[in-house]
């Protein structure tokens, strides 16, 4: 609700909706009980409003959006209503004004914040647009291209930049509600025509034209396939073109468009899934509330390969002091000089520069090759070449010199933790991060718990993801956890419909008008075909040590396929040699380009292997990629390996590239509905006997059996007796 008080000639109108007094319809009728009290009271001068415990409002409630009792007050109504009152109105922000928070401000006549405050209208994250009007009054306070900016991709702007930009007329340092007092009192009598946004004009840009088609395909360009970006755009637009009413009647027109859209659906669940993965909890019922997170005060960080250089970044980043360490002088030279080069990047997109990081300064980034200096950090990221020999070697000396209680962490993308933490003498303090790389960019860590990681292990490693920025999902420890164990069927598809007569080209452009930021082929190049290559090797699936006589493309009576290690054996590793499923324009470069050369290699291969090629349409590509990885979902979630399918979700929007605005494979797979999924594998699991990763599992069929249940429920389906853990 909000509550109303009246000091001298000042009523204060303090939204309260804990934890972020979101606009819930209880809210709205209060405030505007509150405006309607203040308006008619004569000894009522002026107005403040602000939210309860240092936070204005983030915004209208996001549950309220999918509620099927969504009825009553609208915001824009209420924000109106602010903005016609007869007696200033103040807002006084403090912590965050978010969406509708946001717009309530613009409704009020003056805004002032607090330095620390944060603004923004994220609408579009959620898949919606500024629907209380915020559309319209923004353009007219702070510019088009501003606004345009603010609204299509929702970043949350600082104090600092919200009053360059005009949005707010003050900030202060000290106490905000009183400052916003002594302003309303100020203010008191002075004409409220000019304060009012929606009887301003828009300013005039002098190639609006051009400037907002040059926009326009910028969004649409960023936006791949989410709606919400564009038709905030055309909200926006309609500012530009249209009178203030006419204005907000589009935007409710384009609003409901997206309010009824999947898209908004799903990216609402991901915004909670995002939320319900950070209370983590494990089979043996750990959780937030059996553990506490240890302090990280210093950590270090093992190997300045690519993996490494990222996660020192993103620690200094964060404010950790770190000892960075190198097996020898030369490779650490080498890191050291990589390293320097990506903080003074990020130093330059952040306030204050390279002081603000203080890279510098060694108390804060020492660089050593002595591994006696990590005796007192308090955890280590051991981030060297996926080989468990080396692994196992490094933990044993960590486990002999570092002190008692420091945490030691792997990142690994696939190796078995417990092997690591056998290394060890104190297993309960090992456990697996696997960063992502770019490690100073990518927002995912996905945090993995071996049999003895101890529950404050995990609480310890999920606080320091929150530190990095990024959010850490907890998993339980298998091959490949759960991204790249997902991953893997979805990679082999691709490849055999290679063999069955497709090509990289168009296999990467379905699964990229999907909405993944990039196709399974491109990824590969991207990443080093060697990696893969090393990995398969190791396994005893191709190389040395494959035994004579081993079919080409057959590995323990499965289908295999040899073609990404024949791309090796040509020194074709990807982008790095300029040759992989494309050719580039150099070692190094990005653009991908169809190369006439793998064209015939695949056609020579098909030949001498005898396949019969055939025509493989965009559906068939898109579902025996998808629905394979998803396949491997439901395994995942029967084992107990993950708690929820929206673990599963978190990990492939923020780690693999999956369009954001579908929710997610398991939440893609709950729309697309659970007997399709399962009637489509079955279909092609029936063409493909010899493919056991397009068998569906037991567990999808058990939920269609139990007649496709909604995905919140899913987990209660899974048979406790039966975890891997
Ligand atoms: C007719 C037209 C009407 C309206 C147009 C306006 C539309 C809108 O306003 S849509 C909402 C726009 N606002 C947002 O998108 C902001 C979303 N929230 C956040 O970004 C963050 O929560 C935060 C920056 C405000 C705080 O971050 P942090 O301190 O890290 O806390 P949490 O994210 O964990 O959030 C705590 C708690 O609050 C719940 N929550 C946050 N915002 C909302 C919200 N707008 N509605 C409902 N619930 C919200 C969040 O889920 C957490 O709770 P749980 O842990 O129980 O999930």
């Amino acid at each position: 609700m909000a509550q109303y008080a009246r000091g001298s000639a000042v009523a204060v109108i303090r939204l309260r909706n804990p934890p972020v007094n979101a606009l819930s319809l209880a809210v709205l009728q209060a405030l505007e009980d509150g405006l309607k009290k203040a308006d008619a009271d004569p000894s009522v001068k002026a107005v403040m409003i602000c939210g309860e415990n240092g936070k204005f409002s983030a915004g209208a409630d996001i549950r309220g959006f999918s509620s099927p009792k969504r009825h009553g007050l609208g915001l824009g109504p209420i924000v109106s209503l602010i903005e016609s009152c007869q007696k200033p109105v103040v807002a006084a922000i403090e912590g965050v004004a978010l969406g509708g928070g946001l717009e309530v401000a613009l409704g009020c006549h003056y805004r002032i914040a607090h330095v620390k405050a944060r603004m923004g209208l994220p609408e579009v994250t959620i898949g919606l647009l500024p629907g209380a009007e915020g559309t319209q009054r923004l353009p007219r306070l702070i510019g088009v291209p501003a606004a345009l900016d603010m609204i299509t991709t929702g970043k949350h702007i600082p104090a600092t930049e919200a009053l360059k930009l005009g949005l707010v007329d003050e900030i202060v340092e000290e106490n905000t509600i009183e400052a916003a007092i002594r302003l309303a009192n100020k203010v008191i009598g002075q004409p409220l025509g000019p304060r009012r946004l929606s009887l301003k004009p828009v300013p005039k840009l002098p190639n609006m034209e051009a400037f907002l088609q040059e926009a326009a395909v910028k969004v649409k360009k960023q936006a791949r396939g989410c709606l919400a970006p564009e038709l905030c755009f055309q909200a926006v637009r309609a500012a530009t073109e249209t009178p203030f009413a006419q204005g907000v009647r589009r935007e409710r027109e384009l609003f409901q468009v997206l309010l009824s859209s999947g898209q908004a659906r799903a990216l609402q669940y991901a915004f909670f899934a995002e939320r319900a993965v950070h209370r983590w909890a494990t089979p043996t019922g750990a959780s937030w509330s059996s553990a506490a997170p240890q302090p990280v005060r210093r950590a270090a960080v093992i190997g300045l390969g690519t993996m490494g250089r990222g996660i020192v970044t993103s620690l200094v980043k964060a404010n950790i002091p770190v000892v960075a360490l190198e097996q020898d002088l030369e490779y650490l030279n080498k890191g050291r000089k990589a390293v320097m080069l990506l903080l003074e990047r990020e130093a330059v997109k952040m306030e204050g520069g390279a002081q603000s990081l203080d890279f510098h300064n060694p108390a804060r980034l020492q660089f050593t090759v002595d591994f006696d200096l990590l005796h007192d950090v308090d955890l280590v990221i051991e981030a060297v070449f996926e080989n468990m020999a080396l692994k196992k070697e490094i933990f044993h000396k960590l486990s002999k010199i570092c002190k008692p209680g420091a945490l030691l962490c792997t990142n690994t993308s696939a190796l078995n933790i417990d092997e690591i933490a056998s290394a060890t003498s104190r297993p309960q303090q090992v456990i697996g991060t696997h960063f992502f790389s770019p490690a100073h960019v990518m927002r995912l860590l996905e945090i993995i718990y071996g049999r003895h990681t101890s529950p404050t292990a995990i609480a310890t490693a999920m606080q320091l993801a929150k530190a990095l920025k990024k959010v850490g999902v907890v998993v339980g420890n298998c091959f490949g956890f759960v991204g790249n164990r997902m991953m893997f069927p979805y990679v082999e598809q691709a490849v055999f419909l290679l063999e069955e007569g497709s090509r990289p080209e168009a296999v990467d452009r379905v699964v990229e008008d999907f909405g993944f930021k990039i196709g399974p082929f491109r990824m590969s190049d991207l990443a080093g075909l060697d990696v893969g290559w090393r990995s398969r090797q190791g396994q005893g699936l191709t190389g040395p040590s494959l035994p004579a006589g081993t079919a080409a493309r057959q590995r323990q009576g499965q289908r295999y396929s040899p073609l990404p290690d024949l791309l090796c054996e040509h020194g074709r590793f990807g982008q790095k040699t300029a040759r992989g499923w494309y050719r580039y324009e150099r070692a190094g470069g990005r653009t991908a380009t169809p190369d006439p050369w793998l064209h015939s290699f695949l056609a020579q291969y098909r030949d001498t292997h005898g396949i019969k090629t055939r025509f493989i349409d965009q559906e068939e590509i898109l579902e025996r990629c998808l629905f394979s990885l998803i396949n491997e979902g439901f395994a995942i979630l029967a084992e107990g390996i993950a708690s929820g399918p929206e673990h599963l979700d978190v990990i492939y929007v923020n780690g693999y590239g999956w369009p954001k605005h579908t929710g997610g494979p398991m939440f893609y797979a709950s729309i697309v509905g659970l007997p399709r999924v399962l009637a489509k594998l079955q279909k092609y699991s029936e063409a493909h006997p010899d493919v056991p990763r397009l068998r569906p599992n037991a567990f999808l069929k058990k939920l269609v059996a139990a007649g496709n249940p909604p995905l919140k429920d899913w987990m209660s389906y899974v048979s406790r007796q039966s975890p891997k853990l």
